[in-house]
């Protein structure tokens, strides 16, 4: 078994260029450990100028796709035109698309499908709401959300693809969730992935945490053992995205 630690920063739908411009010359001067894996989520319109910018051992992700390669889909962004300008990552099936726009499971899975076909990795959130989790029902929740994208991917690209457990009371709202807490519901996820996909699959995929990560409290998470790493939104627009990424160290 051997997982690098990964942190994802999603900078959600924030930024200017002059802002970006900034944040990201003040990251590529940051030195960072060696052995983890780092991405950062970019709204559509700067991909390509932080494609160009920043450092080359970081990555770049969409944040969303559509799932066709071109065609007659006014506002839409396909996985081809992603990789096109510069992402190697997509984040998919994140809860402020699933809850706010109303994506549905079966959509997430059709757009993990495509964004693997394209050449993409892939960033899958998953993770419950406040009043699922008070009704006993997360794991429930989390793995009908895993199903669908099972039963789209099957067994194969496993190596693609990141899964982020974000519990939707957890984001943005400064209410982190306790390490036992992430740590409980990621042992689920990799005990429910050796069942429907493999032993393999559930040893090797990376099982990140998001939802109020901070520099506060990120080295604690990252030491349970299921927690391979984050997925951060506010932290990640600041400075102390670093302090983050090398909480593993
Ligand atoms: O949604 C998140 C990352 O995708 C988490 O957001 P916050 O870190 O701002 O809570």
């Amino acid at each position: 078994m051997s997982r690098v630690f990964w942190v994802g920063g999603n900078w959600k739908m924030n930024g200017t260029t002059a802002a970006i411009k900034d944040l990201v010359a003040s990251f590529n001067t940051a030195a960072t450990a060696p052995a983890v894996e780092v991405v950062v989520g970019v709204p559509y319109v700067y991909i390509p100028l932080v494609a160009d910018s920043l450092r080359k051992d970081w990555a770049v992700a969409g944040e969303n796709c559509y799932v066709k390669a071109s065609g007659a889909f006014t506002g839409e962004i396909s996985p081809e035109m992603l990789k096109d300008v510069g992402a190697a990552w997509v984040i998919l099936g994140h809860s402020e698309r699933r809850n706010t726009i109303g994506e549905s499971d079966k959509f997430v899975a059709e757009k993990v499908v495509k964004a693997l076909e394209a050449g993409l990795k892939v960033v899958l959130c998953v993770g419950e709401l406040l009043e699922q989790r008070e009704a006993g029902t997360t794991q429930a929740v989390v793995n009908r959300q895993l199903d669908a994208v099972v039963k789209a991917v099957g067994v194969a690209d496993w190596a693609n693809i990141v899964i982020a457990y974000e519990p939707v009371w957890a984001i943005g709202t400064g209410k982190v969730a306790s390490p036992e807490q992430a740590q409980e519901v990621h042992a689920a996820i990799r005990e429910y992935l050796k069942g429907a996909v493999s032993a393999d699959v559930a040893a090797n995929t990376r099982i990140t945490y998001g939802g109020s990560v901070s520099a506060a409290n990120c080295q604690e998470l990252a030491q349970k053992s299921d927690v391979d790493g984050f997925l951060v939104g506010g932290a990640s627009l600041k400075p102390e995205f670093i302090t983050i990424v090398n909480a593993n160290d």
